[in-house]
Order: C-alpha cells, then sequence, then structure tokens
C-alpha cells in the first residue's frame, strides 16, 4: 500500500471532543488498520524546537498548551501564509502508511484543500459539534485571539461535510462512532 484508502478528516471547535472520539474510533479499529495524524504535531515540534518548550507538555490535553495557544496560533499562521499546505504534509509523510488515517484536527479550508489536491477522493470530511455549554464543562474559556481566530472560525461557514457527528455526551459519542463506522464500511 502506498496510500491509505480512507483519509477522514475531522474538524470542531474546541473542546467538541476531537481528540475524544478520535481515540475512541482508532481504539476500535486497531494499530494495524488505522493512524491517527495531528496536523498541530509538526506545528507544536517546530514551536517548541524554536521557543524553547516542553512539547510533550503542549502536545497533552493540559493547561500548558493554552498559556502558548494564542502565540502559537500567530506564529503558525505566519509560517501557513507562506507555504499553505506545509503543517499538513509534514504531518503526513512521518505517518505510517495504514488503511485508515485519521486526521483529528483540520481548522481551515486551505487543510481541506491540501488534502483534496493531494489524495482526492480518499478524503472525507467530518464535523464534530457539541453545545457551547457541554464545551465549557470540558473546560472551554472563551479566549480572544484563540476563539474568534480563524483557527477556530474559519470552517464556520463550510458546508460540504460528508458527515455531521454530534458529541454532547456518552451516549451520542457512541452514536457518532457506530455512524462512522457504517460510513467507513460503505467508503472502503
Ligand atoms: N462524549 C464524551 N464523553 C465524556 N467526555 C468527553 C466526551 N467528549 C469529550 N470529552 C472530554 O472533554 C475534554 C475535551 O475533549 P477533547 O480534548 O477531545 O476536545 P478537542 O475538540 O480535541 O479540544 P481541543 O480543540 O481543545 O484540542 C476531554 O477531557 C475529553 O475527555
Amino acid at each position: 500500500m502506498t496510500f491509505p484508502m480512507v483519509i477522514l478528516l475531522f474538524s470542531g471547535k474546541r473542546k467538541s471532543g476531537k481528540d475524544y472520539i478520535c481515540g475512541k474510533l482508532q481504539s476500535i479499529l486497531g494499530n494495524e488498520k488505522s493512524t491517527i495524524i495531528r496536523i498541530s504535531e509538526p506545528l507544536k515540534g517546530i514551536y517548541a524546537k524554536y521557543h524553547n518548550l516542553d512539547l510533550k507538555e503542549l502536545l497533552s490535553d493540559g493547561p500548558y498548551k493554552e498559556i502558548y495557544r494564542s502565540e502559537m496560533i500567530k506564529w503558525s499562521e505566519e509560517e501557513r501564509n507562506k507555504n499553505l499546505g506545509i503543517f499538513c504534509k509534514a504531518a503526513c509523510d512521518s505517518a505510517p502508511i495504514t488503511q485508515i488515517w485519521i486526521v483529528s484536527d483540520i481548522r481551515r479550508k486551505t487543510d481541506i484543500e491540501w488534502f483534496k489536491n493531494t489524495y482526492g477522493d480518499l478524503v472525507k470530511t467530518i464535523k464534530i459539534t457539541a453545545n457551547i455549554q457541554i464545551r465549557e464543562k470540558r473546560g472551554l474559556v472563551f479566549t480572544e485571539g484563540v476563539d474568534d481566530a480563524p483557527s477556530e472560525c474559519d470552517l464556520d461557514d463550510f458546508n460540504q461535510w460528508d458527515l455531521i457527528i454530534s458529541n454532547n455526551n456518552s451516549e451520542e459519542s457512541e452514536e457518532a462512532l457506530n455512524t462512522v463506522l457504517d460510513f467507513l464500511n460503505k467508503a472502503i
């Protein structure tokens, strides 16, 4: 195999549960069949090196990444303006080829464009939604420069999703995972 058979691009607002859903999906599919790709990994890797930061903490779901999020967004914006696919390409180049790639942090139209231009019809887009009250319970605190930035809002008016799934609670996440698995069965 030189390419995966399906590439699922997951998008959603902060604390909608992208990591949660993608993690569950990957553990159902298993390591041989699937790989999680995070565009933010090469982004954070390069940023951490530049600024001498702890990459492990930056990649975790804790408070550390929130301290740097706003600055990191600004910096990544500049890098992206120089080369639109820079982080998508770096993430894919270092990913093992498995049947299914699960990209867990799609944030922009240009990310989707890069994947579609590079991999064509293998690419399927999935939006995860959750109510603001639930996202706040999960730790979201509205932050200027983050929640009103293109990294959060660029896909607000994108309406060509292959699937839209809701993740407000465990019943919904179970249902969402079944929907994605059905979709995958049809796509492969
Ligand atoms: N269906 C669910 N049931 C229980 N907990 C959940 C559910 N979905 C998400 N969570 C929890 O909510 C928190 C935020 O979820 P997660 O990190 O997956 O969001 P995210 O969309 O990846 O956020 P960010 O954009 O900030 O990285 C995590 O602690 C996660 O475990």
